[in-house]
């Protein structure tokens, strides 16, 4: 069979089960999710020999990318726990709100309803076509999966386990299917059937991106890179600012939240940058600063132009001294990639500042970058990240993959 005819069957299918998907039950969809938790557990050995199979095809990987492909029994029973978390939340799905009578006699509202079929495209982490596959199932939409071509094996394990949780609940097996072939040139053919997919994610890197952006024909949610900046305040804590820059950047290297880039206001920079470098250099972080910071950070290289804009997804961190909070917001805003970015201060009034200006998904006082995440603010899990501005924005989950619609109530009236 050519990749056309495959893809189109594949489009074709989805569309079919997008169509049972809105109307299942919420307990159809749940007997889905507890299946799927179940059959994941039980199939801890088999998963373990094919994500030994993907790991062991791509031993050129470094290490944080290597990490985020391993499906070990903490990330398994991570998902598995994730599943059953959903099928616990309530059912978006048919919910109609703000009902309101109009002067004509008519009722008018609003009923959330499912996207239809997405697709998605995403990086070699196995545990994301689980994450994915339950909100979609909850969700009542039908999707078709392009995980990271490392990940194959796992994955097709992973889509074989999520069909027949499924068919088990009298779902049909094409709600979650997995693209079978890392060929790229079925991306190009999933990003322009929109007959059969109404929203593609992409969640990955610039390249991936450039060519959804350049090719894709229909609507897409973009799931991009995160250059996550950590602002350290004139007026700060800083034991709390050190513990949280440290979390921010190092507690975990290859996700999209880490922090890429570290500014320190100049009132701060003596007293704050030696300590926070105390701990990257323990840690094998390789510092990149502004001629500022090389003064009071020995072991630091100078940065380069290109360093405030760059992801480094490793032991890597750009440092600027920066006069004032305006500097901080205009810098974040000229080289961040509006997703996710923090301040560490005990003024408010800069707090505030900084919520409302810095133009990103997810702003934050006090905390750490890594805590933007699905799971971490309370949506079960996530689709990913979205950076961009509609139709939803930051961490994606069940409520993402919905839309609504108007519903108009009457007894008969008609327009005058
Ligand atoms: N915002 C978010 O939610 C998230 C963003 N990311 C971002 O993803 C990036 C890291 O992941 P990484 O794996 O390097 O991302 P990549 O963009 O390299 O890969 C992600 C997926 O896109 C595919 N892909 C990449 N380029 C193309 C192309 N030109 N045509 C078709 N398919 C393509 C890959 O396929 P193949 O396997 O064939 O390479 C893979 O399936 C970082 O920038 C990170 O910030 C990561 C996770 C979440
Ligand atoms: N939301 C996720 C981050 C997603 C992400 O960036 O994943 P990856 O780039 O595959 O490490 C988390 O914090 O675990």
């Amino acid at each position: 069979m050519s990749l056309t005819a495959y893809m189109d069957d594949l489009g074709r299918a989805a569309r079919a089960a997008a169509t049972q998907m809105a109307a299942a039950s919420t307990a159809a969809k749940n007997t889905a999710l507890l299946a799927l938790a179940r059959r994941l557990r039980e199939a801890g050995p088999a998963l373990a020999e094919a994500n030994a199979r993907d790991l062991a095809c791509s031993a050129e990987l470094s290490g944080p990318l290597r990490d985020r492909l391993k499906l070990d029994a903490k990330t398994l029973a991570t998902v598995a726990e994730g599943c059953e978390q959903i099928a616990a939340m309530p059912d978006p799905i048919g919910e109609i709100t703000g009902v309101k009578r109009r002067p004509t006699g008519i009722s008018v509202g609003q009923m959330r309803v499912p996207l239809g079929v997405f697709g998605m495209i995403y990086e070699s982490r196995p545990n994301v076509t689980i994450e994915a596959a339950s909100l979609a199932i909850k969700s009542g939409n039908a999707c078709i999966l392009r995980g990271g071509s490392e990940a194959i094996h796992s994955n097709l394990a992973l889509a074989e386990i999520v069909s027949a949780s499924l068919e088990e609940a009298g779902l049909p097996r094409a709600a979650v299917q997995l693209v079978n072939t890392t060929d790229r040139a079925a991306v190009g053919l999933l990003i322009s059937r929109p007959q059969w997919v109404d929203v593609i994610i992409p969640r990955g890197g610039k390249g991936l991106i450039e060519r959804i952006s350049a090719e894709a024909k229909v609507p897409v949610i973009k799931h991009l890179d995160g250059n996550c900046h950590s602002y350290v305040d004139a007026e700060v804590d800083l034991d709390l600012a050190v513990k949280v820059v440290d979390n921010a950047k190092t507690q975990k290297y290859s996700p999209c939240n880490a922090t890429e880039s570290l500014l320190v206001h100049a009132a701060q920079a003596a007293a704050f940058l030696p300590r926070i470098a105390a701990v990257f250099k323990v840690k094998g972080v390789e510092m990149r600063g502004c001629l500022r910071t090389l003064a009071l950070v020995p072991g630091a290289v100078a940065a380069v132009e290109e360093d405030w804009s760059t992801e480094y997804l490793a032991p890597i961190i750009s440092i600027k001294v920066v006069e004032s909070l305006d500097e901080a917001i205009a810098h974040i805003n000229r080289y961040g990639s509006h997703h996710t970015d923090a301040i560490v201060t005990t003024n408010h009034p800069n707090a505030m500042r900084f919520l409302r200006e810095v133009d990103s998904a997810s702003v934050m006082v006090n905390a750490s970058t890594r805590f933007a995440d699905g799971f971490e603010y309370g949506l079960g899990a996530e689709i990913g990240i979205s950076t961009d501005k509609f139709h939803a924005r930051g961490p994606v989950g069940l409520e993402g993959l919905t839309s609504m619609k108007w519903v108009v109530l009457g007894q008969g009236e008609v327009r005058g």
